[in-house]
């Protein structure tokens, strides 16, 4: 009876909203569902198929990947409900209702009760709102500067390099094939963010000597990093009253790293304090110790035990501004936001370039084009990024970030008691209070309303050439770039005033600007990504170092040992490669699945490494 009335209430402020709907019987992100639809579906879809067609595809959890912008179509409006008996759920796939959204940060807060479970060591940036949040945002923003880019740049192109060679021995024509691209992005992304950002650099397995582990540790600040980030999940979703103290060794491994990563934190944090303290200051973006100086810790804030107070924090008078917990809470996210968004579309962006052979040869000519044959250690962060930014580098990143934005429904919400009004197309439209909001990240970015295609499969598929407005020169013109020097895109700190929106765009003004809130990879307006010029300077730094050695290809060993490719006609060879790539596609469509970020979770694409001029696959496709 009460799911029968909350259901009646749901629809009928659906039916008051002047918004397309759809009824299904129960809410998709219902825990009990998310654990259990797996038992279930099978006896739902063997229910007559007129009862449930019009809305059993949204009871999977990964259908905003699945259907992508179908729904959309289907319905045919760019926002439309799901009712539920659970919840009213707003989806969005129209830029006028997100730029409304996004702007209205009052009216539309981040529920953040669905990122409790990144609270682990204490609340931050990410999973505050209102003054709260504001607080936190002011502490957290002054290390992403301009200035401080210079560092990730560097950085960037150390760890490329270092990664490349993990792979790639220096003198070899090719590669063996490479399964853990994914891996490897992802221990490359959490280098960079690591020394970049904490001052501490990590060793790739072939540079490593013996790993010691410091005094008072059971782990290295290296193995507690990664051991902890592989089972992150058993950390967010187990208690922390039993992950301590169950019997199951996963939960033992998990809860070392927890407790061993904390303590390096708090080591790295009692070292800010103390140079906070004595008045040394460090060059680099030095996260840690902007929140430690942001926190405003001083000797009045500490506590007897060393640690600062958190009574005293609270205190008005007090100049303590951030707990100790929320100072690691920040650290943690910082890496967590920081590390696996880029490792997605670094690898992303390189299977998609060993699948368009075409597009591949096109970004390296505009990598000649710019980087010349200067060594990596003459690469300038001022004189070659807005070059890089503007040129088929940029387009790359951008078309991987459309087609698989790693957080692919960013969460909004209407609070309880109040409706909201939205202007869509002239006409007034009122989101139900209470309604949960996905801006559907994954369907906006193929609206076939925003982008230039030549056919709805072209919008599906990977084309960075739609990004080059001007097609006849993409980095010829560069030198009229004017990412180069003042554009509003790429000015040092413009726009990123704490508390209001960053207001720089997303992408550079010599290439496709999409309309305002048709492109939101990095989320948009006051809850946009701190990240996005870090992620994006390191995104260009791997690609143009990849890139400017080495061609990637897909591997086709599945289907044809290396003795037989080399005794393979051409009709042969392309067969060979045409099932790998097929392979590769259905693995984008159907191998796909959201935990934290939007990654290929059932199986692997394999790559080689081949250097330039030794391609064996040059197929315009
Ligand atoms: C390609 C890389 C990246 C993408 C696509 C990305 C995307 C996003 C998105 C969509 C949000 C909004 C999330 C939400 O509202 O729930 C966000 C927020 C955030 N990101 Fe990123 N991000 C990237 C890289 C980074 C990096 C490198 C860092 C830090 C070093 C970072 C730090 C943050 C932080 C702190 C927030 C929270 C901002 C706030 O709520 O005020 N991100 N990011």
């Amino acid at each position: 009876v009460h799911t029968y009335r909350c259901f009646n209430v749901n629809l009928a402020a659906a039916k008051q909203s002047g918004i397309p709907y759809i009824c299904t019987p129960i809410y998709t992100f219902n825990r009990f569902w998310l654990i259990t639809h797996r038992l279930w579906l099978p006896l739902i879809k063997a229910l007559p198929h007129s009862w449930t067609s019009s809305w059993i595809d949204y009871l999977v959890p990964e259908f905003l990947w699945n259907k992508l912008y179908g729904p959309f179509r289907k319905i045919g409006s760019d926002v439309f409900l799901i009712v539920s008996p659970g919840h009213n759920t707003l989806y969005v796939a129209d830029p006028e209702a997100i730029s409304q959204i996004t702007t209205r940060r009052n009216d539309f807060p981040k529920p953040i009760w669905m990122y409790g479970s990144v609270d682990i060591y204490g609340k931050s940036v990410v999973s505050t709102e209102g003054a709260m949040w504001r607080h936190h945002r002011k502490i957290t923003s002054p290390p992403f500067t301009e200035k401080n880019n210079h560092l990730v740049w560097q950085e960037s192109l150390h760890q490329a390099q270092s990664m490349v060679t993990s792979m790639v021995s220096p003198d070899a024509q090719t590669s063996s094939p490479v399964w853990d691209v994914a891996a490897q992005a992802m221990r490359l992304s959490l280098h960079v963010i690591s020394k970049a950002g904490f001052g501490v650099r990590l060793p790739w397995p072939h540079e490593q000597a013996e790993t010691e582990v410091p005094q008072g540790h059971t782990l290295s600040y290296k193995d507690a990093l990664s051991i902890l980030l592989e089972n992150i999940i058993v950390v967010m979703l187990t208690p922390s009253w039993l992950l301590g103290r169950s019997p199951l060794q996963v939960h033992k491994t998990a809860n070392e790293a927890f407790i061993e990563w904390g303590k390096y934190m708090r080591e790295l944090y009692q070292q800010k304090r103390t140079e906070v303290q004595t008045g040394e200051s460090r060059e680099g973006m030095d996260l840690m110790g902007a929140l430690v100086k942001g926190a405003g810790i001083t000797s009045e804030t500490v506590g007897a035990n060393g640690h600062a107070d958190p009574e005293k924090a609270a205190s008005p008078s007090s100049k303590q501004l951030l707990t100790d917990e929320e100072i690691f809470g920040n650290a943690f996210v910082f890496i967590l936001a920081g590390h696996e968004t880029a490792a997605n579309t670094i690898h992303f962006s390189m299977m998609y370039l060993a699948m368009h052979p075409q597009s591949q040869r096109r970004l390296q000519k505009d990598l000649d084009d710019i980087l010349g044959d200067r060594p990596v250690s003459e690469w300038d962060y001022d004189e070659d990024v807005p070059k890089l930014f503007g040129s088929m580098c940029g387009a790359v990143m951008n078309e991987e970030l459309r087609l698989i934005p790693p957080v692919v429904g960013i969460p909004k919400t209407s609070t309880a008691g109040r409706p909201q009004g939205l202007q869509l197309g002239g006409k007034h439209v009122t989101v139900p209070q209470d309604c949960y909001v996905t801006l559907d990240t994954a369907a906006l970015h193929r609206n076939p309303k925003y982008w230039p295609h030549t056919s709805e499969e072209d919008l599906l598929d990977f084309r960075p050439e739609r990004w080059l407005v001007d097609s006849s020169s993409s980095s010829s013109n560069k030198a009229a770039d004017p990412h180069a020097h003042n554009d509003e895109a790429y000015t040092a700190e413009e726009g990123l005033d704490f508390d209001g929106p960053d207001k720089r765009p997303d992408t550079a003004s010599s290439l496709f600007r999409p309309a305002k809130g048709a492109y939101i990879p990095f989320s948009d307006g006051y809850r946009s990504c701190l990240g996005r010029r870090f992620a994006q300077v390191e995104i260009l730094a791997v690609l143009a170092v990849v890139f400017k050695t080495w061609s990637l290809e897909l591997d086709v060993g599945l289907t044809m040992s290396d003795a037989e490719l080399a005794e393979a006609d051409a009709e042969l060879r392309r067969e060979a490669w045409g099932k790998a790539d097929a392979r590769a596609r259905g693995l984008l469509r159907t191998g796909m699945m959201t935990i934290i970020t939007i990654q290929m979770r059932k199986e692997k694409v394999p790559m080689r490494f081949v250097r330039r001029g030794s391609e064996r696959f040059d197929y315009a496709v």
